[in-house]
């Protein structure tokens, strides 16, 4: 009876799997998320392992290759990287012209929108142009998203520089001035972290599009907007408007109470298949511990830990990736606006990996659904 006219009382038709929980809709070799066992594999490796001893370049070429490059290739991805790192005029005048009361995510997704649409190979989804788009894409995000927080800074683009690697070069994009290597490491270790996650709504989304032999970048905008949404990546800002609301690490029960009490979900605690703990978040924790100590912050480790206290106590919930990020964002410096667009610059890895992965092995992702509105009915003949 799924998809056809005529309501079917709940509890007659089939089994509804709301929000796709629990179900298994294609294999994929890019990731394995193993909430069991607390891990997250990327290709087979352990992210944790990825994130102490490479860089994010190498993760983004593990993720499209399959395997960790050697020195040789690392040198050529890195320079074939650095050379696309620069911003058209033309997509500077269009992100110009985007009010300051657009949120980012809509500037970079608007952003990305214009590449495609100035990209010639686009509508070529071979694998080597699909690669060649997504290193693109990769080396150009961090312009889009340092363009955009510095125009709303009233702040001069500060142009890319090719001796220094990605994440050096995303600090140095943002602020203009030499990164610390603390805070570059630490930097590093979020984009790996962030880079791939399976099948979450947004590379779902990306795989869903890809699905009806659209493009990349296509794929890539649909992406953006799945991620934009608090209960995806947008959460990530929302932990930091909870920690300005909050204000003080002895506020935080109290604060907590409240919000529970008004039925609010706690943004940055909680997961779709994690059920007890995400398994990003003890390295990212680490790196934002880091932080605390570069900056100077404890009252913020502080506060941190008060609302995390509180929330197992209350609830037995457990933080995200999206909750120890967010502070340590902060403590670099970005507006908290502008956290959500550092999360596009690295799931655009994990999204270009699917999207390939999608096209190689197709199918067109269409499900049924069980409809349960009015029973047919007919125009009244007029007159
Ligand atoms: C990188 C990422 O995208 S990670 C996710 C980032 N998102 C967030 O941090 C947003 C806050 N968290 C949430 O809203 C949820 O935990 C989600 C959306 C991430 C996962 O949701 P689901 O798998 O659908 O879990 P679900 O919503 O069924 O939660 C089960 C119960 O825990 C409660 N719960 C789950 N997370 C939270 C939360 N953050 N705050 C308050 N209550 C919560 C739910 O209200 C629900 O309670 P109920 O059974 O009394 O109705
Ligand atoms: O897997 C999910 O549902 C959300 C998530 O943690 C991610 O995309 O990193």
């Amino acid at each position: 009876m799924s998809d056809q006219q005529g309501a079917v009382p709940a509890e007659q038709g089939p089994v509804i799997y709301k929000g796709l929980a629990g179900v298994p809709v294609d294999y994929t070799a890019v990731s394995k998320v193993n909430p069991e066992t607390n891990s997250l594999l990327y290709r087979g490796y352990p992210v944790q392992e990825l994130a102490a001893s490479v860089t994010f370049e190498e993760v983004a070429y593990l993720l499209w290759y399959g395997e960790l490059p050697d020195d040789t290739q690392l040198a050529e991805f890195e320079e074939r990287e650095r050379g696309h790192r620069g911003l058209d005029h033309e997509v500077k005048r269009i992100i110009d012209e985007i009010p300051l009361t657009a949120h980012p995510m809509d500037v970079v997704r608007t952003a990305v929108s214009v590449i495609g649409a100035s990209d010639p190979q686009t509508p070529d989804d071979s694998r080597e142009a699909n690669l060649d788009k997504a290193i693109r894409l990769f080396a150009k995000l961090p312009s889009i998203v340092t363009y955009d927080q510095r125009r709303r800074r009233e702040l001069e683009f500060v142009e890319p520089r090719d001796d220094l690697g990605y994440s050096a070069n995303f600090l140095w994009q943002a602020f203009g001035e030499a990164p610390e290597f603390a805070v570059v490491n630490a930097f590093d270790v979020s984009m790996i972290l962030y880079a791939e996650h399976s099948f979450n709504a947004s590379t779902f989304t990306a795989r869903v599009i890809t699905s009806t032999l659209s493009d990349l970048y296509s794929a890539v905008v649909g992406a953006i907007g799945a991620l934009k949404g608090p209960l995806h990546g947008g959460a990530n800002e929302a932990v930091m408007h909870a920690f300005d609301e909050i204000g003080t690490a002895d506020a935080a029960a109290a604060w907590l109470d409240d919000a529970l009490a008004h039925k609010r979900k706690i943004m940055g605690f909680g997961h779709r298949v994690y059920k007890h703990g995400d398994s990003r978040v003890p390295t990212m924790r680490d790196a934002l511990e880091r932080m605390v100590e570069h900056y100077d912050r404890r009252d913020l480790l502080e506060l941190y830990v008060a609302l995390e206290t509180a929330m197992g106590e209350r609830k037995g919930i457990l933080p995200n990736l999206d909750y120890p990020a967010g502070p340590t964002y902060h403590l670099m410096g970005f507006d908290t606006i502008t956290f959500t667009p550092l999360f596009v610059a690295s799931r655009v890895t994990g999204w270009t990996a699917h999207i390939m992965e999608q096209a190689a092995s197709n199918a067109l992702i269409r499900p049924l659904s069980v409809y349960n509105g009015p029973e047919e009915r007919h125009v009244p003949v007029k007159g």
